[in-house]
């Protein structure tokens, strides 16, 4: 087990400007040990340009980075040896074989694992004797995936690690990452996938706009944020939506006939005592339950959607 309140990376109010144009606000963050810890945003809101100055890559404007207790932008060495990134696919020679690179990329390190090793967990095993311009977008992807953790480094950054990847191709990346943290390994990444947010992220910062808009574990954000529940069902025969109130039912009620019967839906904060009103003592027969609760997405496009006062209120919770 890793030490879970220890900060490998530290973002302290981390402004960044071009020219007169602000991209990043006031961000503040915590990457502790062992976690896998995702930053979310739509396009533009600063999430590469939050993942390049981690990396060293940009200098802060105004603020700090830390990074194992350093300045990553100064003690690049000692950095770059623990932190490794997931690089841009122009890196690659294209008439390299998969073995090829990975072996030119082990050479950098000091200590590295095995690569055969590497690329059977990526799935790239099979195509360790084909060349780099022949990879699927895929394959591609992973290999630039087991770059960065030949190293065998205590953190990696992955920008966007799914980016072009089928749904199946993306759960078993969401299966690498896990793996890659049962190792031990501290993974930041960037995404705008909600899914894969829930999946495998412990926890997450939302950056709208350049700042922070609300940070948290993903299901305590959802259930914060996003509160509500539909409860939806439906009754033989005919009812409307004031008889269902007269029953004391609360939220916000909906009724449709279909047929011979009715389909109502209840958007309510409290779906417990919906279904345990309906069925204990409204005689109204109802059958068919399903309850469907808020999700990360809801958040994410309510946040998105919301003037920057309104977000301002959550930047308190900025972990
Ligand atoms: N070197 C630069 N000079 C000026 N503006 C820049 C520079 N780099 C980034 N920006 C601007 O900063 C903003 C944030 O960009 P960034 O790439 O960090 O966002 P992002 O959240 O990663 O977006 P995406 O999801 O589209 O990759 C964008 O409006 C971008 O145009």
């Amino acid at each position: 087990m890793n030490e879970p309140d220890r900060a490998v990376v530290t973002v302290d109010r981390l402004s960044k400007r071009y020219g007169d144009r602000s991209v990043l606000r006031d961000v503040s963050l915590r990457v502790h040990a062992g976690e896998v810890f995702g930053l979310l945003g739509p396009n533009g809101a600063g999430k590469t340009t939050t993942l390049e100055t981690i990396v060293g890559l940009r200098r802060p404007t105004d603020g700090t980075v830390r990074v194992l207790g350093r300045d990553p932008s100064i003690d690049r060495r000692y950095v770059t040896e623990r932190m490794a990134v997931q690089p841009q696919a122009a890196t690659l020679f294209p008439t390299l074989t998969v073995a090829e690179t990975l072996d030119l990329f082990a050479s950098f390190y000091r200590d590295v694992r095995r690569p055969e090793e590497v690329l059977d967990e990526l799935d790239l095993g099979e195509a360790r004797r084909v060349r780099v311009k022949h990879l699927s977008g895929g394959q591609e992807r992973r290999l630039l995936i087991a770059i960065a953790l030949i190293g065998d480094p205590e953190i990696v950054v992955l920008d966007e690690p799914s980016a072009g990847l089928d749904p199946q191709a993306r759960r078993n990346l969401w299966s690498i990452i896990r793996r890659q943290q049962e190792r031990g390994t501290t993974i930041l990444l960037s995404t705008h996938h909600m899914d894969e947010a829930t999946q495998v992220c412990d926890r997450i910062a939302v950056l709208v706009d350049g700042a922070i808009a609300a940070s948290g574990e993903p299901e305590t954000l959802v259930r914060e944020h996003a509160a509500t529940a539909t409860v939806t069902f439906e009754v033989p025969g005919r009812t409307t939506a004031d008889e269902l109130r007269s029953h004391d039912i609360p939220g916000e009620i909906t009724v449709t006939a279909k047929g011979a019967v009715s389909l109502v839906g209840i958007v309510t904060d409290d779906p417990d005592a919906v279904l345990r009103r309906l069925t204990f003592s409204s005689g109204l027969r109802p059958r068919g339950f399903r309850v469907a609760h808020g999700s990360l997405e809801d958040l994410f496009i309510d946040l998105a959607n919301r003037p920057a006062s309104a977000a301002e209120g959550d930047r308190a919770h900025s972990p």
